[in-house]
């Protein structure tokens, strides 16, 4: 969702609390995985709260029953306070280990959801990357699971403690007094009131604060990945500005949620909690008067109370963490909950690398379609040149092989059986791509060619030898281990093509696609390119996309296409004989282009 539609968005208050209950099920599965921790957790908590209310209880004894008697015998005495200050002590270490536990369960939870979100994400369909916007997908699996753990260590953790200990604030202040405690109890009721006038008035500003910030890492990762043709055309203004608008946006939506927060939860809080003292005066100069209290009673319940408030105003101000969390824990949530490619489970794998379309209809949208009754037939080990127009369908070919998007009619079959038989893994080790932009690791060469396959050394060396780069690789310092710079900077373009090439290569695929795989670089790279598949010719299927026609003018087979037709079909020397051929004329403006080029290099 754009910043606009989550603007036009109908308030999500109502909406997401109604999700966010399954959201916060769901966050919690997560916490039961590692029961025993849990029941630690529990434990170390209820220790911790007995101990810290028996303080309380053992002073109110000393006041009572010795002090105000003017009785003070030592031994007793110095065994009260004795067992008030181990109590402390043992809460304070309770509470520790407790924390650190609580923070353990914590971090291991969010590991998980981090590790289930990105395996779920590479395992979604191009179709859902192309809609997607880079940055707003990092900001779910970082910024999104990191206010999930927020939820644990600062949300779940604060709360449980803090309703445990209310729990044993009030069970200690029930043994004192009754009366006085259902006055004390009377904060709850208030409390819960204002949490949920909070979540009601600040659910909006919360999710358009999540909503903001993950366009604004959008809005950066795309302003750095471009920065090169930003600068070029000087949107350097227009890009500060539209950052500085979605940061301001932000900044409301926060200042907004903040506001409310300190409106309502901590001096809501405080001034009832002064109201229930006032109450709890009254109460006990009636009981004085009436000879019931005790002034040890009075001294624990001052103290209980400073306790019993601490715990409620914490709980209250960590709700708005809870909210942020739920609305994050929704927004993964909804991640995960997109639908996986779909592929095959069959343990078949594509032996030859023969090809057929049959029929096949094709459209990124329903109402454009891209192929209409596409057949098509491709031997095992051809040679085929793919050549058209801009917009003609010849990447959304290779996409179908690759089995990125789902075909809309008909079906697309590798050696004789339907690609969508064909487990994921059967179909990256049998087809390689081979893509115009050179997508490059900051690792070492190894790991470029390698990509996490731990293929052995010399299969790697092998894949180098092919794409004719194993010279260079040899000259630089390192050789394989060569550390590359981010996007491959510390190679040229064509060595950033060949080493792709090597990387296609190594796993010996029966298909090899190279989509414009020559578009960028010399005429040098590109012969090197040209040797590289004649190499290959006839031991591997080649589909070749390329809008240099010297690329494939050996293929044994051309395919012209124009708005997702086939139009023409034949080896070169065949298209260059139809007189009014969209190869031939396309063929020969090329020629003369290249005549121009070398006349014009000549004259310098
Ligand atoms: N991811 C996409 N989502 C929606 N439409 C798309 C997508 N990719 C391509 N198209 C559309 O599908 C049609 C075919 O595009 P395709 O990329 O296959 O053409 P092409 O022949 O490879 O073009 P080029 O030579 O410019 O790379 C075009 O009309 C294009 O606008």
């Amino acid at each position: 969702m754009t910043t606009e539609e989550a603007q036009t968005a109908p308030p999500p208050t109502d909406h997401s609390r109604r999700r966010g209950k399954g959201t916060f099920g769901l966050l919690l599965t997560y916490v039961y995985r590692d029961k025993p921790l849990l029941i630690r957790v529990l434990l170390l908590l209820l220790l911790a709260t007995v101990a810290d209310v028996t303080g309380p209880l053992l002073a109110k004894v000393f006041i009572d029953d010795y002090l105000l008697a003017g009785h003070l015998p030592v031994w007793p005495v110095a065994g009260l306070a004795l067992g008030y200050i181990l109590t402390q002590l043992a809460a304070a270490w309770f509470r520790y280990r407790q924390t650190l536990r609580f923070t353990d369960m914590a971090l291991a939870a969010v590991l998980d959801i981090r590790k289930r979100v990105f395996a779920h994400v590479q395992q979604l369909p191009m179709a859902f990357f192309d809609k997607a916007m880079t940055g707003q997908l990092v900001s779910r699996i970082t910024n999104d699971t990191e206010a999930i753990k927020d939820l644990y260590v600062q949300f779940l953790s604060v709360v449980l403690t803090n309703v445990v200990l209310l729990v044993g604030i009030i069970t200690a202040m029930a043994l004192l007094n009754v009366q006085l405690m259902l006055v004390a109890l009377l904060l709850i009721p208030t409390v819960v009131g204002v949490i949920y006038l909070y979540q009601k008035l600040s659910g909006a500003a919360v999710a358009d604060s999540r909503q903001l910030r993950s366009d604004i890492n959008g809005t950066l990762g795309e302003s750095i990945s471009g920065m090169a043709v930003l600068q070029a055309c000087g949107l350097q203004q227009d890009s500060a500005e539209r950052f500085e608008r979605l940061n301001r946006h932000y900044y409301r939506a926060r200042m907004r949620t903040i506001n409310i927060g300190a409106a309502l939860l901590r001096p809501a809080i405080d001034l009832l909690s002064v109201l229930v003292l006032l109450g709890i005066l009254k109460v006990f100069g009636w009981q004085q008067v009436n000879g019931v209290a005790e002034v040890g009673v009075l001294y624990a319940f001052l103290n209980f109370m400073g306790r019993f408030t601490e715990p409620l105003a914490e709980i209250t101000q960590r709700f708005n963490l809870y909210q942020q969390a739920m609305v994050a824990g929704d927004r993964v949530h909804q991640l995960m909950q997109q639908p996986r490619q779909h592929y095959g489970k069959t343990s078949d794998t594509i032996h030859r690398g023969a090809l057929s379309f049959n029929r096949v209809d094709f459209g990124y949208r329903p109402d454009q379609p891209v192929f209409e009754q596409l057949s098509l037939d491709i031997p095992a080990g051809a040679f085929i040149g793919v050549v058209g127009h801009t917009g003609s369908g010849k990447s959304t070919l290779l996409n179908l092989l690759l089995n990125f998007y789902p075909v809309d009619a008909g079906d697309i079959c590798i050696d004789g059986r339907p690609l969508t038989g064909y487990s994921q893994d059967a179909l990256r080790q049998g087809i390689g791509l081979i893509p115009q932009e050179p997508f490059i690791l900051a690792g070492s060469i190894y790991d470029n060619i390698d990509m996490g396959r731990t293929l052995p050394r010399e299969q790697i060396a092998t894949a180098a030898r092919q794409a004719h780069l194993l010279e260079t690789i040899n000259g630089l310092e390192l050789g394989f281990d060569t550390l590359l710079g981010e996007r491959g900077s510390r190679l040229s373009t064509g060595q950033r093509q060949q080493l792709v090439i090597a990387r296609a290569l190594a796993a010996a695929p029966r298909i090899l696609l190279l989509d414009e795989a020559t578009a960028n670089v010399d005429s040098e790279t590109e012969q090197v390119v040209q040797r590289a598949l004649q190499a290959l010719h006839g031991k591997v299927t080649l589909i070749v996309v390329a809008h240099r026609l010297s690329t494939i003018k050996e293929a044994d087979r051309i395919l012209v296409m124009a708005h997702g037709d086939l139009v023409e079909s034949g080896s070169h020397r065949q298209l260059m004989t139809l007189p009014e051929g969209r190869y031939r004329a396309m063929y020969r403006l090329q020629q003369q282009a290249r005549r121009v080029e070398l006349a014009e290099q000549h004259d310098w």
